[in-house]
C-alpha cells in the first residue's frame, strides 16, 4: 500500500520503517530540513536498537523515502498518518498545533480521496478537530468534492524496544465507525495481524480515550510503587521483596512495579497531565491522576535529598559520579529525565557532576552545552575517578555488575546512591561500601 507519514520522530520514523520493511511503500515528510537531509544521506537522529538498519536497508530499496515537500508527499499515500508531536501547552494541556498544521497541509494538497490516521497521542474529540480543519481547508479551495475520512490509530510503542514494540504489537487499536476505513487499515496491518487478531476496532473517542488510559494505568501503576518504597523505607521492610512478593500475583504481575526515581520521558508526565486537564474541561477532577503526578514530582528528588542528609548539607565543591542520563535504558532520550533534576540539584547545590551514559552523551552535551559543573566521561570507570560518590539514575545492563573493589578504591567516599535499585545490599556491605537504594534498609 502507498502510505504517507507525517513527522519523523520516534513515532513516525520507526512505524514508516518496521510499515516499510513488511513491503509498504512509505514516504515521509517532516518541517525539519537537516533532518531529512541527514535522513536521505543515511544519517538516523535517534538511537534505538534494531532502527539504523531498517531504515537504511528499506531506504536503498526504494520503500521509505524523506522529504520535506508536502505536496509530492500528500499526492503519494492513500493513507495519511499523523505522528507529529503533541507537546504539552502553557498549562499541561496537549498543545495541537503540529497535528493541526498537518491536517491543513493535506487538506491544501489533496487531489484524491484519503485515509487520514491519527497516530499521535491526542485528546479525545482532535480526530474531529483534524476533519473539521481539512474540511475547512477544501472549502476554500472550492474542493469539497474530495472525500476522506479520519481515524485514530493510537501508538504504543515504548523506547529503547520501539521497532520489537512495533514489529510484534500486543494490539493495534483502530478508531473508526467506517466499514471501509476499517478493511482500509486492516489491510495495512496484516502483516501484524496473522498469528491471532490483535486488532480492536471501536469509536473513534473510545481509541482516543484508550491510549491516554494505558499510559495513566502505567503511571499509576510506577507512582504506587514509589509510595510503597517511601513508606517500607520508614518501616523497615525491602521493597524489594515487597516487589516479589505482590508481583507473583498474577492479578499484578511483574511488569511497571519497579520503584525508581519517578518515570521520565515524553509520555507519562505529558499525558498524564494532558488527561488531568482534558478531566477540568469537562469540570470532573481527576482526583487519582493528580495524586500520580504529584508522587512522581516528589520522587525526582529522593535521590538528591538522601545525598544531601549524608553530607549534611554540604554539598559545595563536591564532586559525584552519575551513572545514567536517558531517562530509560537502551535510549538517547534525555526528555523529562530524572537524571536532569538530580544533576540541576546538585548543580543548585554548588557540587559538580562527573557523568556516563552508553547513548545519551550527545543529548546532555546538546541540552546543558559545556559548563564547569560538569564532566561528560567517555568511560562509566572514568566517571568515578576522584568523585566522592556515585549516584545512578538509569538501569542500563552494563552497570549491573561492575568491580566493587575498583569502585571502592576510585570514589573518595565508599558510597553508592542507586536510584534503580541494580544492587543486593549484602553484596555491597561485603565489599565495604556503603549503599542508598529506593525503599529498602541499607545492610
Ligand atoms: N516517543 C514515544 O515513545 C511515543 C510517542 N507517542 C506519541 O507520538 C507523537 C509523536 O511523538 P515523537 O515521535 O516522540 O515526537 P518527536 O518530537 O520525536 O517527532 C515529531 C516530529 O514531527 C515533526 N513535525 C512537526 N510539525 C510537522 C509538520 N507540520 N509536518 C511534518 N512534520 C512535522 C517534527 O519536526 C519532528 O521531527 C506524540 O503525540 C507522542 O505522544 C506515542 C507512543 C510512543
Ligand atoms: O506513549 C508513549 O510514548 C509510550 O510511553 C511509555 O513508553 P516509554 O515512555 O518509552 O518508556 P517506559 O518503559 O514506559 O518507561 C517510562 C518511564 O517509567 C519508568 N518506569 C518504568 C517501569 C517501572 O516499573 N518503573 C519505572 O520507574 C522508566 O524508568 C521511565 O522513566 C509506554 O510504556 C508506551 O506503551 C507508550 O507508547
Amino acid at each position: 500500500m502507498n502510505l504517507t507519514v507525517f513527522g519523523i520522530g520516534y513515532v513516525g520514523l520507526v512505524q514508516a520503517a518496521v510499515l516499510a520493511e513488511v513491503g509498504h511503500q512509505v514516504v515521509c515528510v517532516d518541517i525539519d530540513e537537516k533532518k531529512v537531509e541527514r535522513l536521505n544521506q543515511g544519517l538516523i537522529p535517534i538511537f534505538e536498537p534494531g532502527l539504523e538498519n531498517l531504515v537504511k536497508e528499506n531506504h536503498a530499496a526504494g520503500r521509505i523515502k524523506f522529504t520535506t515537500d508536502a505536496k509530492a508527499a500528500v499526492k503519494h499515500g492513500e493513507i495519511q498518518m499523523i505522528a507529529v508531536g503533541t507537546p504539552p501547552g502553557e498549562d499541561g494541556s496537549a498543545d495541537l498545533k503540529y497535528v493541526l498544521a498537518v491536517a491543513e497541509a493535506i487538506g491544501r494538497e489533496m487531489e484524491a480521496p484519503k485515509i487520514v490516521v491519527g497516530k499521535s497521542t491526542v485528546p479525545v474529540g482532535t480526530c474531529e478537530k483534524i476533519k473539521a480543519r481539512i474540511a475547512e481547508t477544501l472549502k476554500k479551495r472550492g474542493r469539497e468534492d474530495l472525500t476522506f475520512d479520519v481515524a485514530s490509530n493510537p501508538e504504543f510503542l515504548k523506547e529503547g524496544s520501539a521497532v520489537a514494540d512495533c514489529m510484534k504489537p500486543d494490539r493495534i487499536i483502530v478508531g473508526t465507525s467506517s466499514e471501509g476505513t476499517e478493511a482500509v487499515m486492516r489491510e495495512l496491518y496484516a502483516p501484524f495481524n496473522r498469528n491471532h487478531e490483535k486488532m480492536i476496532v471501536m469509536d473513534v473517542r473510545s481509541a482516543e480515550f484508550t491510549k491516554y488510559a494505558a499510559n495513566c494505568m502505567l503511571a499509576t501503576k510506577i507512582s504506587f510503587m514509589n509510595e510503597m518504597a517511601n513508606l517500607a523505607e520508614q518501616l523497615g521492610a525491602d521493597i524489594e521483596e515487597v516487589r516479589k512478593g505482590i508481583g507473583s500475583d498474577p492479578r499484578i504481575g511483574y511488569h511497571f512495579i519497579y520503584p525508581g526515581l519517578g518515570y521520565g520521558g515524553s509520555c507519562f508526565p505529558k499525558d498524564v497531565r494532558a488527561l488531568i486537564k482534558t478531566a477540568e474541561g469537562v469540570k470532573f477532577d481527576a482526583k487519582l491522576l493528580r495524586a500520580v503526578e504529584e508522587r512522581n514530582n516528589e520522587q525526582k528528588s529522593v535521590l538528591f535529598d538522601k545525598v544531601s542528609r549524608y553530607f549534611k548539607g554540604n554539598l559545595k565543591g563536591k564532586t559525584f559520579a552519575l551513572w545514567g542520563l536517558a531517562f530509560k535504558p537502551n535510549t538517547d532520550d534525555m526528555r523529562e529525565a530524572p537524571a536532569r533534576n538530580l544533576m540541576e540539584a546538585l548543580w543548585k547545590a554548588g557540587a559538580k557532576v562527573q557523568a556516563y551514559d552508553p547513548e545519551a552523551m550527545q543529548e546532555c552535551q546538546a541540552i546543558y552545552g559545556l559548563r564547569d559543573d560538569l564532566l561528560l566521561c567517555g568511560t562509566k570507570e572514568a566517571a568515578l575517578r576522584g568523585a566522592e560518590a556515585l549516584m545512578i539514575a538509569t538501569e542500563w545492563k552494563s552497570f549491573r555488575a561492575p568491580s566493587f573493589d575498583a569502585l571502592k578504591d576510585a570514589l573518595t567516599t565508599p558510597v553508592i546512591f542507586d536510584g534503580r535499585n541494580l544492587y543486593d545490599p549484602k553484596v555491597i556491605a561485603r565489599h565495604g561500601i556503603e549503599y542508598h537504594s529506593i525503599g529498602r534498609v541499607a545492610a
